[in-house]
């Protein structure tokens, strides 16, 4: 059991799912709360939870992380089991076929482990059902045999820490939800975090970078990251390949404009997702199936992947009637909004 790479988007340089490439960031983890960097009101009362929950010698109670990828989901999990001081098993929820499979995991954990179950929108509902009274009595109901001889079975279980991740938490059932103690939801970082997290990661890499070139890759890394991770690898390649000695801000711009990460960072699928929904849409409202048709894309990737950030960041809209278009996605095009049509405030009447 280890973390799955998602490969559903390996083309995509600023895709924040995790890559293949990205195993050796490993080294770049942040390793305790104290050198994760952002998320402060998070972090703040995860480690107010943790310390009240070491000094009594009882298990942390559950914990959901929610966000869009590449924000922390995961390294966030293994810090906390780091700083509770316990063993850290992680899953994920396609991965558990069965409800005999998470009985498994559940009964060779060692007391105040965390379980980390990636993807926990997607467990099968039969798994999911037998992970209630594990969360909340700790123990598990197995029925044993079939028709008039079944019979249920309890074991008791270790008390341990569930912490579930998700890039989807308005997917999860609610008596799963209500089951978690602990909601975080994580936020897209700002410039200055993104800025330190570059440099920090420049060092560990052996290369420089100037605070401004730092501030380039930062700017452009969708407030992300692990976007911010990958770019800079990237820009370190072709500062290598121009015999560059250290990351100024040209040698980033340069470099980042080669990749077609622009001034904003939005890459090739967000402008295509921008020019299909002002150009071919009108602005919208449009149903995310349809754009998704449209861009032969999937549903699911357009929703937990592109469209976060262009809603942060106000390009658009999600509406009861489907996406709109706000004026700033038309101007980034170098479109002219339409004068009285879709830009955004007739989604307010459609509310
Ligand atoms: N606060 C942070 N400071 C420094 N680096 C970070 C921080 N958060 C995440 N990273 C780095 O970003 C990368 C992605 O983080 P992580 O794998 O934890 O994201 P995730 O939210 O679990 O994503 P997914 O939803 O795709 O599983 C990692 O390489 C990690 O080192
Ligand atoms: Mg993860």
């Amino acid at each position: 059991m280890s973390e799955m790479p998602d490969s559903d988007d390996d083309e995509r340089l600023v895709g924040r799912e995790q890559q293949t490439g990205d195993g050796r960031d490993r080294a770049l983890r942040p390793l305790s709360f104290s050198d994760f960097v952002g998320q402060k009101a998070a972090i703040a009362n995860l480690k107010v939870f943790v310390e009240a929950a070491r000094r009594r010698e009882e298990a942390l109670d559950h914990v959901l992380l929610s966000g869009p990828p590449g924000l922390g989901k995961t390294t966030l999990a293994q810090i906390v089991a780091r700083e509770m001081g316990v063993g850290f098993r992680a899953t994920s929820g396609p991965v558990i076929a069965k409800a005999g499979d998470l009985a498994a995991i559940l009964t060779n954990l060692e007391p105040r482990d965390v379980l980390f179950i990636d993807e926990i929108h997607r467990l099968a509902p039969a798994v999911e059902e037998i992970l209630y009274p594990a969360m909340e009595d700790f123990c598990l109901d197995l029925v044993i045999g079939e028709g008039p001889s079944a019979r249920t079975v309890r074991i008791e279980l270790p008390p341990f820490t569930l912490v579930g991740a998700t890039t989807r938490a308005g997917l999860l059932a609610t008596p799963l939800r209500d089951r978690f103690g602990v909601p975080v939801r994580l936020e897209f970082y700002d410039e200055a975090e993104l800025g330190f997290i570059v440099s920090r990661a420049a060092s560990k890499f052996g290369i420089d970078a100037t605070p401004d070139g730092a501030r380039e890759i930062a700017r452009r890394a969708r407030g992300t990251p692990r976007v911010a991770g990958r770019l800079l690898r990237r820009v370190r390649d072709f500062a290598e390949a121009e015999g560059a000695t250290e990351i100024s801000a040209p040698v980033a711009d340069r470099a980042l404009g080669r990749l077609e990460v622009d001034a904003l960072g939005l890459d090739s699928l967000d402008r295509r997702y921008l020019r299909a929904l002002t150009e071919s849409f009108g602005g919208g409202p449009v149903g995310v199936e349809t754009l998704a048709a449209a861009l032969a894309e999937a549903r699911d990737a357009l929703e937990d992947v592109v469209e976060p950030f262009l809603i942060q960041q106000g390009f658009i809209q999600r509406t009861p009637r489907g996406r709109l278009a706000a004026a700033r996605a038309w101007e980034h095009l170098g479109l002219a909004p339409p004068q009285s049509g879709n830009t955004g405030q007739t989604g307010l009447f459609g509310k």
